[in-house]
């Protein structure tokens, strides 16, 4: 692969991860992974100049902005921070700065640095005016953020109102965190609902915070620490240790952990002491930001890409572990995936009481070497569900278990479980028969992005299913006539029965793609089925073409092309609707439903008569994807860029055809905004 491609890759991945992290609050890859594309990325930079665009993920912050909430642009903008491991990539960051500076090198090493805990939440901005709290924002893409100022009301922590020496027009900037016990709460609340897990408190935290609707963050406790002021329309201090002092007085809450020190040869020390506390405090640190204390040369180093010059985070490593692994459990999913879960004995891995991790697949067991009883190293790395890195060196004379076999059954229906060549997965094959495929299904259909039934959640989808309540999702609708055993169970009386029927009829009104998506069809994830749904517009007219799409068909001929969904996805469905069982089980649902509503989104045809280009790698979609999605709403898609062209979307690197439409003066819209104007 050329540095070209690879650097075209990362970018893409990178530019995915993002959107994963910092829009949806639900990371794909861990830290680890993700720090590693970025510093691949860099290097590939450093060698190659020439593959840096204006538009590259390594200058850009964060995520856009979602369109759900006010845009707001920041009066200075919010930047990232670069990284450092060790004292030697520090020192290398004090000598930049100094060169930059024009000092020698004992004036370098005489600069008082401000030392804080790096708080793994996440930054926003507190605008008063006046003294008064006027707004708060996310941070955004670094330079417009995402309105959440009713929802920052809800923090007790920030002061309406600041004192006669505060300057008229501010920005303070702090992190919003969750602490470690409130997240283990949330996530306890979570399950119990049926809901989303967070992955973790900083995950957690933004998730809280960005709710369209304040009285869900009302019951999250959030807190803050204020670390920096951004625009000040008068001078404060002419330290960064003032403006903490400040920020305390006007009664904002400030980390106590924060210290001057008046030498780099004081910072191994400090690191060493934070790194030694952190698994004491009660909320989740990523590692110290050493911050240049004296204000006017912090402003003389200004910024470069992505990052102050005058700052640096210098990360931790994960937390790790040892503990006993007691046993591999296999659990099997909604698809038949078999997964190997290791319990542990319990374990405190950075504050957080862990007892199971997970071994990703059976080739993960057997590269690693983990046997049952081993002594292994466990790592939690911005990762609810932490690792196992591998068993502790054991000694040649320890005795350890066998080595461990995978089945090859499924251990819950005793099916074969067969694993596809080139696929990291093995599956059991009793699809309906399978219980554990079942319980899981109807977990799925329950769940947020689906039926979304709140008073309905994992637990009791479990308990109803063991007890023969529920046995397919039309039972679900079906629970009226089951009030009486319920309401003998433990943990249920009138009142919260009342209230799961009330979720339950609301549901019978449901959209076709929450349906669809709900069914659990393996590789149907929500976007697919939001596809389907637009295409095919009513329930009968998606599930009579889905039946008649038999191999060799017309209507399996055109499956995959139509909806531009491919054809392993066609596959999916065709094998799903094959099945006559799933046939009845659907007609059974939809018997117990009032309506299923077609999709709201755009109308067909509100692009008639427009001609697109789309140019660039799209992340987020195919371009024959975005082609059938263009063409569905009416639009013309052609390959060159003419005055004819209405439109041209620019995906990452678009280049000559992108210079070709500003030449032209034509309208461009990015990623986001052609996915906002499709409706997607
Ligand atoms: N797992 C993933 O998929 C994924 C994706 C994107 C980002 N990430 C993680 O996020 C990091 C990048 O995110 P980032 O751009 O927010 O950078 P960052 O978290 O490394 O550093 C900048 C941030 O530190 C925070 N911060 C905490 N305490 C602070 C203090 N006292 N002073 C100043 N700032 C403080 C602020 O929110 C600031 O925006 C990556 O290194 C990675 O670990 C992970
Ligand atoms: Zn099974």
């Amino acid at each position: 692969m050329t540095n070209a491609h690879r650097h075209a890759e990362l970018e893409a991945l990178i530019a995915q991860w993002d959107t994963a992290y910092h829009h949806d609050d639900a990371p794909l890859v861990n830290d680890a992974e993700y720090d590693a594309a970025r510093r691949e990325l860099q290097a590939l930079e450093e060698q190659e100049p020439s593959l840096k665009n204006e538009n590259s993920v390594s200058t850009r912050v964060g995520a856009a902005p979602d369109s759900a909430f006010g845009k707001y642009r920041h009066l200075v903008p919010m930047l990232s921070l670069d990284n450092v491991f060790n004292e030697e990539e520090f020192s290398a960051f004090v000598t930049r700065a100094g060169r930059f500076l024009g000092l020698s090198e004992t004036e370098a090493n005489s600069l008082s640095f401000m030392a804080e805990p790096k708080i793994d939440g996440l930054s926003i901005s507190l605008t008063y005016e006046n003294r008064r709290f006027l707004r708060g924002t996310t941070r955004g893409d670094g330079l417009e953020g995402e309105d959440v100022t009713a929802n920052l009301r809800t923090i007790s922590a920030i002061p309406d109102t600041l004192p006669d020496d505060a300057p008229d027009l501010l920005e303070i900037r702090g992190e919003v965190f969750l602490s470690k016990d409130a997240f283990l709460a949330l996530n306890e609340q979570q399950e119990a609902r049926g809901a989303r897990l967070f992955a973790n408190p900083r995950n957690a935290a933004a998730g809280s915070l960005r709710q369209l609707d304040p009285n869900i963050t009302r019951t999250r406790p959030l807190s803050l620490f204020a670390y920096a002021l951004g625009h000040r329309s008068a001078a404060v201090s002419n330290t960064h240790e003032d403006y903490l002092k400040t920020l305390e007085r006007w009664g904002f809450p400030v980390n106590p952990l924060s210290k001057r020190l008046d030498h780099p040869s004081e910072i191994p020390t400090y690191v060493q002491h934070l790194a030694e506390e952190r698994a004491l405090l009660g909320y989740d640190i990523d590692g110290i930001v050493f911050k240049l204390n004296d204000v006017a040369l912090q402003e003389r180093l200004g910024f470069i890409g992505r990052a102050p010059r005058w700052a640096i985070a210098w990360k931790f490593p994960a937390e790790q572990a040892i503990t006993i692994l007691r046993s591999i459990e296999i659990q099997v999913g909604r698809t038949g995936a078999l997964t190997p879960v290791a319990h542990l004995e319990p374990i405190n891995v950075g504050g957080v009481l862990v007892s199971k991790a997970t071994l990703h697949n059976e080739d993960e067991i057997a590269r690693k070497d983990v046997r049952i009883g081993d002594k292994v190293r466990l790592q939690r790395a911005g990762d609810v569900i932490p690792q196992i890195l591998g068993p502790v060196d054991p000694s040649p004379d320890t005795e350890r278990g066998p080595a461990f076999i995978f089945p090859d059954h499924c251990p819950v229906c005793g099916s074969h479980a067969e694993r596809p060549t080139g696929e990291a997965v093995r599956r059991c094959t009793g699809g309906l028969t399978c219980e554990a495929q079942a319980v899981e299904r109807l977990i799925h259909m329950v769940s947020r992005n689906a039926f979304d039934i709140d008073g309905l959640g994992e637990r009791s989808i479990r308990d109803f299913h063991r007890r023969g309540f529920i046995t397919r999702p039309g039972d679900i609708f079906r629970l009226e006539e089951r009030k009486d055993e319920i309401l003998a169970l433990d943990g249920w009386g009138p009142q919260s029965f009342d209230n799961m029927q009330r979720a339950i009829e609301e549901r019978r009104t449901i959209a076709l793609s929450r349906l669809i998506f709900g069914l659990g069809i393996r590789r149907i994830g929500e976007r697919n089925a939001q596809m389907l749904a637009r295409h095919f517009k009513t329930f009968e007219q998606w599930r009579d073409t889905m039946i008649a799409a038999r191999p060799d068909t017309e209507e399996r001929a055109t499956l995959g092309a139509i909806m531009g969904i491919g054809d392993a996805i066609a596959e999916e469905l065709v094998a799903f609707f094959g099945e006559p069982h799933n046939v009845e089980t659907l007609d059974d649902l939809r018997s117990a439903l009032h309506e299923i509503t077609p999709e709201a989104a755009p109308t067909e045809g509100h692009l008639s008569g427009k001609t697109i280009v789309f140019t660039g790698t799209l992340t987020t979609m195919t371009r024959p994807e975005a082609k059938a999605i263009a063409e569905r709403l009416g639009a013309q898609v052609t390959d060159s860029v003419s005055k004819k062209t209405s439109l041209v979307v620019l995906g990452e690197k678009a280049g000559s055809k992108a210079k070709k439409a500003a030449d032209l003066g034509l309208e461009t819209l990015d990623e986001q905004g052609w996915r906002d104007l499709a409706g997607i």
